[in-house]
């Protein structure tokens, strides 16, 4: 890809508060055209609200963001016509079947997945005429990924799109992810699974308390780990090491 071609996602300064609560405080990320980025934090670090204002959902989002040029707060129709996303806790009609929602969502895309083929990529076959109030966790999670595949766009994002999923089927998502990868998609992966960013990431963006801590891919997240701690070996450990060993505790945004 041309490198004056302007990034899949680009985030800059990027504030956002929730009353008195700080969650995002100054957030960077890039996802450069046909790269996949891993974004990696603690509970309550500000991933998904990252991720909503990237979408375009949260309002009240300070500095910039661009996917592919196009503002999601204002160019909401262009944006979705660019990006697929995937959030982390998305209410689908429950009365609705399975191949019913994906039928609604791909008359939104010019060129959508063909249902009965995305059905078979995720793994729902079975469950097409199944309502989506009687889905299992996981099969609700593969119909989030559906969805946000169906309009085969060329920029994903994914929140945690194999939490809840079983060995097997998490396998087949991430050889999914990687037929993706190799056809040029760009995807930015919210992910606490270490197997799944090293596997799956060019990059890794760790954040911590609404700002990056570290940007780098694996290895090299593992050397600068290291500088501090001479026993860091795994990517768990540099992540631990990086953001505070035990840190679950409330690193979400701060009070102002
Ligand atoms: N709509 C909202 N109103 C008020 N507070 C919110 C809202 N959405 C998120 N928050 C708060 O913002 C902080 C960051 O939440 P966010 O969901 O972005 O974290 P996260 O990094 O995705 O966490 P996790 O790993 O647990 O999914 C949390 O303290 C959360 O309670």
């Amino acid at each position: 890809m041309s490198s004056s071609a302007p990034p899949a996602i680009s985030a800059r300064a990027v504030t956002k508060s929730f009353g008195r609560l700080s969650v995002l405080r100054g957030m960077d990320l890039e996802v450069r055209r046909g790269e996949v980025v891993g974004l990696l934090g603690p509970n309550g670090a500000g991933k998904s609200t990252l991720v909503g204002a990237i979408a375009g959902v949260v309002p009240g989002t300070g500095g910039t963001i661009l996917v592919e040029n196009l503002d999601p707060s204002r160019q909401r129709d262009g944006v979705s016509r660019v990006l697929g996303v995937q959030l982390q806790h998305p209410v689908f009609h429950e009365a609705l079947t399975v191949r019913e929602i994906l039928s609604i969502y791909s008359r939104f895309y010019p060129r959508p997945w063909p249902v009965a083929d995305l059905l078979a990529t995720v793994g729902l076959t079975e469950q097409a005429g199944t309502r989506s109030g009687r889905l299992s966790g996981g099969q609700h999670q593969r119909l989030a990924l559906a969805t946000a595949l169906i309009g085969r766009t060329p920029v994903l994002v994914l929140d945690e799109f194999t939490a809840g999923l079983d060995p097997y089927a998490r396998e087949r998502m991430w050889r999914c992810i990687e037929h993706l990868r190799a056809q040029g998609t760009s995807i930015l992966i919210v992910s606490h699974s270490m197997d799944e960013v090293e596997r799956l990431c060019d990059r890794i963006v760790v954040m911590r308390s609404g700002r990056v801590v570290a940007d780098a891919s694996a290895p090299e997240l593992i050397a600068k780990a290291r500088t501090n701690d001479a026993r860091v070996a795994t990517l768990t450990e540099a992540y631990l090491s990086l953001t505070g060993a035990g840190s679950s505790d409330g690193t979400g945004g701060e009070q102002r």
